[in-house]
């Protein structure tokens, strides 16, 4: 039988909401213009720029503009993939030099040890770009969790509001889109999955949203408060 793959977001899902709004995004705003101006002629980070600049209609030499828009973007909470791009290169120096380290909610990683030993394919769809992903669980306050995971997708793959992002990362793990289960914090992402033909659960932590989702908020999804209570053959 196929085991279920579990799929997972990771703000107010595996992480608190406060650890990627007090912690990461303050150091992204604060460290861009020093980044740019040091690494923006690199094409890694002069592409994502560009991006930026077009759609700004600014010129590309005006790399003040650009920060500005992207730290406005930051206070916005905007998941645009040119930022997710840079903000995940800019952590990457964060982590590195101890600056902070990622906290998990307590019931994660025992959940996702015991979900890999059982033989469960476990993978990630967050708005945050995959080497940013990859940092994070790789600097967890539990350990280095990548290798439990045999996928990551970012906003390259579609938006996580839209089905469309959903069959992609069926398709690319090769897994007929009943086998997997998303989970995340955010109904409109879960309703796109289960449009997709995803199962779906619902994480409703108390730290991120203080006013339960139950009944109709939950719109049908299975709802819980940890991944303590995901019943994943359900
Ligand atoms: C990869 S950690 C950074 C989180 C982030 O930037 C973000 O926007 C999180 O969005 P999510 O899709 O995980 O809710
Ligand atoms: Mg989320």
């Amino acid at each position: 039988m196929q085991k279920t793959t579990i799929l997972t977001d990771i703000e107010g899902t595996t992480s608190s909401i406060s650890f990627v709004k007090d912690v990461l995004f303050p150091y992204a705003r604060a460290k861009l213009p020093d980044f740019v101006r040091r690494h923006g002629h690199e094409p890694d980070v002069r592409r994502w720029l560009d991006a930026v600049a077009i759609e700004i209609s600014a010129s590309a030499c005006q790399d003040a503009v650009i920060v500005e828009t992207l730290q406005g973007w930051i206070d916005e909470d905007r998941k645009h993939t040119a930022l997710k791009a840079l903000q995940g290169m800019v952590w990457d120096a964060g982590y590195r030099d101890g600056d902070f380290t990622a906290p998990l909610y307590p019931d994660v990683a025992p959940a996702l040890r015991d979900w890999h030993a059982a033989g469960h394919p476990l993978a990630v769809y967050s708005s945050g770009s995959v080497p940013a992903q990859k940092l994070l669980f790789a600097h967890t306050d539990d350990g280095d969790l990548t290798p439990l995971f045999s996928g990551f997708f970012d906003t390259e793959v579609g938006g996580k509001r839209e089905a469309g992002s959903y069959r992609a990362i069926a398709d690319r793990l090769g897994t007929s889109p009943g086998d997997i289960l998303f989970l995340s914090d955010v109904v409109a992402e879960l309703d796109a999955a289960r449009e997709a033909g995803l199962r779906t659960a619902l994480l409703d932590r108390r730290e991120d949203y203080p006013q339960p989702r139950t009944g109709a908020a939950a719109n049908g999804h299975m709802r819980v408060e940890s991944f303590a209570d995901i019943d994943v053959a359900a």
